[in-house]
């Protein structure tokens, strides 16, 4: 997607995927990411992991709350092309989606970072990227865009920890064209699937790996680095044991879960990139992802 000037007509190919169907794709993807079990330390089926706010009925209708904010962010992206006035549309209706969600939470931020990265994948698609790797670097630039338009704030939980920590947090992982959705969950997706393993084991391992990779600035907030690599470590190693869909990596990952409840760490940032990873496999793109 080319950053064009303010009133060009957006290039958006033909067959672009309407509103109504990349809005359903973001809703899929965020449930989908909900639902699986067992993730360490996430809102799953089993429970609220390592949050005491939330629970697995508030989640889904969170991502329910989300779907029209991903349609006006899709038609946002639909009429208008890839610049400032548009990254100042996708600014005002991302934190419109933030009030719904939470309206609908009673206060809880269940999908903060996960409307970010996905608004601005949704955005991306809707403007035209044809396939993933286009889609990713849509958003980069989105994100990349000033936003004149930004409330003065109190310095958000993230804020803080980029600040202590100098790790860069959700707005890092979309400038950089979010590596960790296209070079980590992905292909880790793919090649799961490749070996025969089943779609939930696919999906726990692609968030293992992201887990043993990302500085989260969720589990930085709450656990500084000692709480870092706690997650990453514990990650890798169930990875080291064979992944999700083997004895001695489900045990493992299971003692990781034990911890990670236990000192309160929730590895958020994780959870969102592979809800990101599952919407982008669930575009019907025109061309076959092996071709780019
Ligand atoms: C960039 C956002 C996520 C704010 O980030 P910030 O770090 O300041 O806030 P906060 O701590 O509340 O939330 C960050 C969330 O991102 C996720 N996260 C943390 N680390 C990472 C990481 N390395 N990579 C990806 N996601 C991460 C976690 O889930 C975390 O909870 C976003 O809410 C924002 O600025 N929105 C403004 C509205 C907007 O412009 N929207 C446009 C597209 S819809
Ligand atoms: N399955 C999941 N369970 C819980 N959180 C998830 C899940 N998937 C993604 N997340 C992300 O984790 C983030 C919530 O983290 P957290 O509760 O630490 O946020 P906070 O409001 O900054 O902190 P606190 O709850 O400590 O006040 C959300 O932004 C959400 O996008």
């Amino acid at each position: 997607m080319a950053v064009i000037g303010r009133d060009t007509p957006s290039p958006r190919r033909a067959s672009a995927p309407s509103a109504v169907l990349l809005a359903d794709a973001a809703v899929r993807a965020l449930r989908a990411e909900a639902r699986l079990s067992p993730k360490p330390g996430l809102v799953d089926h089993r429970g609220s992991g390592a949050h005491d706010d939330m629970d697995l009925p508030l989640v889904l209708a969170s991502a329910e709350a989300l779907r029209p904010t991903f349609r006006e962010i899709a038609k946002a992206a639909e009429r208008t092309a890839a610049g400032v006035e548009l990254r100042e549309e996708l600014g005002a209706l991302g934190r419109l989606g933030d009030q719904a969600m939470l309206r609908t939470t009673g206060g809880v931020n269940t999908h903060r970072g996960a409307l970010w990265a996905l608004g601005l994948l949704v955005a991306a698609v809707a403007g035209g990227a044809g396939h993933e790797r286009e889609a990713a670097r849509g958003a980069a630039r989105l994100a990349a865009l000033p936003d004149r338009r930004i409330p003065a704030a109190e310095p958000s939980h993230g804020e803080r920890a980029r600040r202590r920590y100098g790790a860069g947090g959700a707005r890092s992982e979309a400038e950089a064209a979010f590596p960790h959705v296209t070079d980590v969950a992905l292909p880790r997706l793919r090649q799961a699937r490749a070996a025969g393993l089943g779609e939930e084991v696919a999906r726990l391992d692609a968030l293992l790996e992201v887990m043993s990779l990302l500085r989260d600035t969720c589990v930085l907030h709450r656990g500084g680095p000692a709480g870092l690599r706690v997650v990453r470590l514990g990650a890798e190693r169930v990875l080291a044991e064979g992944g999700a869909g083997t004895g001695s990596g489900r045990a493992a990952l299971m003692d990781l879960d034990d911890v990670l409840r236990e000192r309160r760490l929730s590895p958020g940032g994780s959870g969102d990139l592979l809800a990101a990873a599952l919407f982008l496999d669930m575009v019907p793109w025109p061309e076959r992802p092996d071709r780019r």
